[in-house]
């Protein structure tokens, strides 16, 4: 007699043979038998199957009720009335990367002059989670709403888009930084790409289409030696892979406007800095190091020359956000179809000054009345570039931008706000 295993999962054709015997009653019986023990059997597996089905979902469900920071009557209400428009003419936005540097200050400033914000943000620990819930704790202090979440969950995004009507996206969540990408690099495809395409497919599906303004970066121009740096020049040269994920960011955001009419504006930000900024960022480490009396390092290019970035001030930088959002033009699609053309748009948000980075030193020393300890070395071959410089005239001519703020004044913000919330001399918040 085979096993049951044998029968229901042969391990030769031969098995099944059916034998040649003048027994048909036998036969038949057997064949019978095995017949409707396959059928238990059958039953069986499906019935197993659906049960553990069942309880996976039991689970999962079960796992986002406890640890879902997101769903439900209240969730949906603080959510509406966060997105609620109190000026006239004002706009719903929803911002990604709320609780980030440019995120926080961006959410500010349009809550304040009366639009609806709501906000979204992974918390993720590319750097100290705790600094970015004390920017959530700063907006919600402002009555903006951030919800802890992924761009990546497309579940999300429909609920938020079911919930609000939003006219405007800022999409300013993304993985920062450029020599990063040479430690984690899937996690610049994870949100500057895959994160990128979900987000943009909720918008499109979205009825009414929002308008979206986005993050793209200086870092595009890559390896391009026209100065100043203008739309127009090539940027198919990048020199990381950050840049090149902000690139082909602006590749893929150019095919949904095309195929879906979502208005789309890309903004290259040119090393932004201020108060709230990223602590990964050069103008952060070295204050936070010379304040503790370890040692910077202060990188140099080739020939001993001098590295040099067109750092721009984050009002500035706010300020060209709100001007994109307010020209950005409506989207044309709905039910997922285009009706028209959109605007496609990119701009440089710049200084236009750049300034080296042992100048950047000497007047951080100047603000903190320490001197540094500097450890000066050649570039290594980490992505970054040599310089940064912005032509703005596209983004002044269109709507208006025109940075105030040089290097000096925006570090001596920097500087106050950095003792005022880390105290004097140290890396860790005293208060
Ligand atoms: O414009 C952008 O699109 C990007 O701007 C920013 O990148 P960068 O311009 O590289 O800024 P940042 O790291 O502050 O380094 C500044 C300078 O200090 C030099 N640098 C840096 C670190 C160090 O230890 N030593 C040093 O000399 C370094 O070689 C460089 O010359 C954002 O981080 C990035 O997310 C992106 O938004």
């Amino acid at each position: 007699m085979p096993s049951l295993e044998e029968e229901l999962f042969p391990s030769t054709p031969g098995k099944f043979k059916i034998e040649r015997s003048n027994t048909m009653n036998r036969q038949f019986h057997r064949c019978f038998t095995s017949t409707s023990t396959m059928f238990l059997w059958a039953l069986f597996l499906v019935a197993l199957t659906a049960s553990y089905l069942s309880f996976q979902s039991f689970v999962d469900s079960g796992s986002r009720y406890f640890s879902a920071s997101w769903g439900g009557i209240q969730w949906e209400k603080h959510v509406r009335s966060s997105a609620q428009i109190h000026r006239s003419g004002g706009m719903s936005v929803l911002v990604t990367g709320a609780a980030g540097f440019v995120g926080t200050h961006v959410s500010l400033a349009l809550k304040k002059r009366g639009d609806g914000v709501v906000g979204l943000d992974n918390f993720n620990n590319y750097y100290d989670p705790s600094l970015k819930k004390a920017r959530k704790a700063l907006l919600n202090n402002h009555g903006v709403f951030v919800i802890e979440g992924d761009i990546n969950d497309a579940k999300l995004l429909a609920k938020l888009f079911d919930a609000v009507a939003f006219t405007h996206v800022m999409h300013l969540a993304a993985q920062a930084g450029v020599r990063y990408a040479m430690q984690n690099p899937h996690s610049y495809v994870h949100s500057n790409i895959a994160g990128l395409v979900t987000l943009l497919e909720a918008c499109k599906s979205a009825n009414p289409q929002p308008s979206i303004v986005w993050a793209s970066s200086s870092s595009v121009y890559g390896l391009n030696e026209n100065v100043p740096f203008s739309e127009a020049d090539r940027t198919d040269q990048p020199a990381s892979l950050y840049a090149a994920t902000k690139k082909a960011g602006e590749e893929i955001a150019h095919t949904y406007n095309h195929i879906y009419g979502l208005s789309i504006t890309g903004l290259r930000f040119f090393t932004v800095y201020g108060p709230w900024g990223r602590p990964d960022m050069a103008y952060f480490s070295f204050t936070r190091n010379i304040l503790q009396g370890k040692p910077i390092t202060v990188y140099r290019g080739k020939n001993h020359v001098d590295l040099a970035r067109d750092f721009t001030y984050i009002d500035d930088i706010v300020k060209g956000c709100l001007g994109s959002l307010d020209t950005s033009g409506k989207s044309t699609g709905s039910g997922g179809k285009k009706r028209g053309p959109a605007p496609y748009r990119i701009f440089n948000l710049g200084n236009t000054s750049p300034v080296t980075v042992p100048k950047l030193v000497n007047i951080l020393e100047r603000h903190l009345k320490v001197k540094a300890k500097k450890n000066v070395i050649e570039m290594p071959g980490n992505g970054d570039v040599p310089f940064t410089h912005a032509n703005i005239s596209s983004a002044q001519k269109e709507f208006g931008y025109r940075p105030t703020t040089d290097l000096q004044t925006g570090l001596k913000k920097f500087v106050r706000w950095y003792l005022s919330y880390y105290g004097y001399n140290r890396g860790k918040r005293v208060n």
